[in-house]
Parts: structure tokens; sequence; C-alpha cells
């Protein structure tokens, strides 16, 4: 059901020039809920994550948040806010005036602005750091700011772009578990460009797979991961192969994939690589027509019966855990 705040996107479409960089798409992104927008570099998510924060004009279609169209509406009037890749501190300003200089934009006063400021920082974390500069910050420190900052404005939607991607490994992780935890809290939209598949599964209640433009699956991480619709989804998303039948091509997750003990599966071939990976071992093999296929068994199936490079091998799975694949 629609609810008073829903961020909705009709038949949104971003043209420079004679290129279509977003072709048309329509989404109802849920007033509280977590979204991913997730596909490869150059297929439109950052233009469509940018047309919503107003940051770029929209060639055609509607931007409607809360029943009202906000298509046309300057940046600060959308109710939504956007936190950059680069987080764009300004460097002159402490941490506290970074994050209230909005509200000074608007003319808040100064000790109201302050107040609020020390709330969001609070939010954060970062209080204790109120009055250093951000030249003094870490990264991940200087992310918080900039959330803290997007986030005084009170939006209804938090719009994230590739917000993890200058962090290093250990802090992205530790990063990603505040980013929910903060969109829980708050109860708003948070809407996330990222080109990362494992960034946006373990993030997202619902993920948004775009590619050339267009969207071509979203749901629930765990529904789009099951039963991709596309080759393209499934490859993108990994874990699956993508094999041609008779009747079109299927997708099959690498981790229901059998070896045959008898010989007898619905793919046979020669093995070409068997990497260890500690709880599994992942082995691949080509089968006819230069056809390959990566199965991913359990460390102790594998060890009971291993097999090695070059060998003749059958794999199987159950049929009812294969998809037909569209197009
Ligand atoms: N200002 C612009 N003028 C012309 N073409 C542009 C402009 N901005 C983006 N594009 C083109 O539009 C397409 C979509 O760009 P967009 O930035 O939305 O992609 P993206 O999916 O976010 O990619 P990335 O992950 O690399 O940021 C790309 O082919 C890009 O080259």
């Amino acid at each position: 059901m629609r609810q008073q705040s829903d961020l909705e996107l009709v038949s949104v479409t971003k043209r420079y020039g004679d290129f279509t960089a977003v072709d048309a798409i329509n989404h109802l992104f849920p007033s509280t809920g977590y979204t991913c927008l997730l596909g490869p570099s150059g297929c439109g998510k950052s233009s469509t994550l940018r047309m919503i924060a107003g940051h770029e004009t929209v060639t055609d279609g509607a931007i409607v948040l809360g029943g009202t169209d906000i298509s046309r509406l300057p940046p600060a009037k959308r109710g939504t806010a956007m936190m950059f890749q680069s987080y764009a501190l300004f460097p002159h300003l402490s941490v506290v005036d970074n994050v209230a200089f909005s509200l000074r934009m608007s003319g808040v006063a100064k000790e109201e602005r302050r107040r609020e400021a020390q709330k969001l920082l609070e939010l954060v974390e970062m209080e204790a750091m109120a009055n250093r500069f951000p030249d003094q910050l870490s990264g991940g420190q200087q992310q918080r700011v900039a959330l803290a900052r997007a986030l005084i404005t009170r939006p209804k939607v938090l719009l994230l772009d590739e917000p993890l991607s200058a962090l290093d490994p250990f802090l992205r992780i530790r990063m990603r578990a505040e980013l929910k935890r903060l969109q829980r809290e708050l109860g708003i939209a948070f809407i996330h460009v990222t080109h990362g598949q494992d960034e946006a599964m373990a993030l997202a209640d619902e993920i948004v797979v775009m590619n050339n433009s267009v969207i071509e699956q979203s749901g629930h991480p765990r529904d789009v991961f099951n039963a991709p619709r596309t080759e393209f989804v499934a490859r993108f998303l990994g874990g699956h192969n993508v094999i041609a039948t008779g009747n079109g091509k299927i997708a099959i997750r690498s981790d229901e994939i059998e070896l045959a003990s008898d010989g007898n599966g619905r793919f046979s071939g020669t093995i070409t690589g068997i990497e260890y990976q500690g709880t599994h071992v992942a082995i691949t093999a080509m089968g006819q027509g230069d056809t390959e296929i990566a199965a991913v068994l359990p460390e102790a199936d594998f060890f009971a019966a291993p097999v090695d490079v070059g060998q003749s091998v059958a794999f199987d799975w159950q049929e009812k855990r294969q998809h037909a694949l569209a197009g």
C-alpha cells in the first residue's frame, strides 16, 4: 500500500544530447526502506540519483514524493538530501559548522543550529570531535560528518552515491552496518547507489538492478538472487551459471550443483580448475561448445571423493532449482 512519503519515479528519462542514459524507468520506493540501485558502470544509476536530488534535470517523466511532483523543484525544496562520493566537507569550517551549514543558509539562529548539529553529531557518534577541522579526521570520520550534514535538513529521503567506495575494506563493512542502523533509527528512505553486489545484498531491503539505462529487475535481495529474470542479472549478481538448453537459457546456482558419482548428469565436462576456499571447494569445468560451469562443493563432500584437473566428470542438480531466463 502507498504511504504518504513514498517516492515514485514515473517514466523518468534522462538524455544527454542524443544519448539516453535513463530510459523511461518506473519505480516506487517505500517511505521507510533501504534500497540499493545496483548496476555496472554507465548503466544510469548515478543519473537517476542525481535527478531525484535535483542536481540533474529530468528530460521526461515525473518524480513524485508524498503525492507532489518534485521534478522541477530546486534541491533544497524537495525533501531529499544527498551524500556525495567525495564527502566535500568545507575545509575552513569546523565539524559542527559543517553540519550546521545548511541551517545557516536558511537563516536559523546560531545557537539553535549548533544545538541541532550537536544532536546529529551524537547520532553518528562524532560529538567528541565537533571542534575539529576536516583535515584532522580519518576518512571514516569525515564520512560520518557528511552523513550528519545531509541529515540536518530532516529529509524524507537520503540519497547516497557510492558512499563506501573511498573506505578500506574493513571500514567499509563497519560503515555498512552503521548505515543500516541509521536508516532503521530514522525510519526514512535511504537510496544507495553502488556497483557492488555484496554491498547491495548486505544492506538492502530491496535491490533495483539497472543495465543499459533500464531497470532489469527489482525485489528483495533474496528473491532476486534466487530467481534472476535475465542472463544479465544472473551473471551480475554472481554465484550462478548460465547454461543454454534446447528450451532456452537457464540459471543454476553454483552451490546447487553436485558431482554425479555414477557419471550421469545434466552437464559433462573436463575439469579446468580447482580452488580450495576454506569452507568450500570451487570447481570449474569446460563442456560442449566451450560452455563453462562452476560448482561450489562443501569442503567435506569434495574431500570424500576428490577429483583432479583434466578429469572428465558429470555434474547434476535438481531440476526444480534451475530457472528459465527471459530473452
Ligand atoms: N553530463 C553528461 N553528459 C553526457 N553524458 C553523460 C553525462 N553524465 C553521464 N553521462 C553518460 O550517461 C551514462 C550513465 O551515466 P551514470 O553516471 O548515470 O552511470 P552510472 O551507472 O552511475 O556509472 P558509474 O558507476 O560509472 O558512476 C554514461 O554512459 C555516461 O557516460
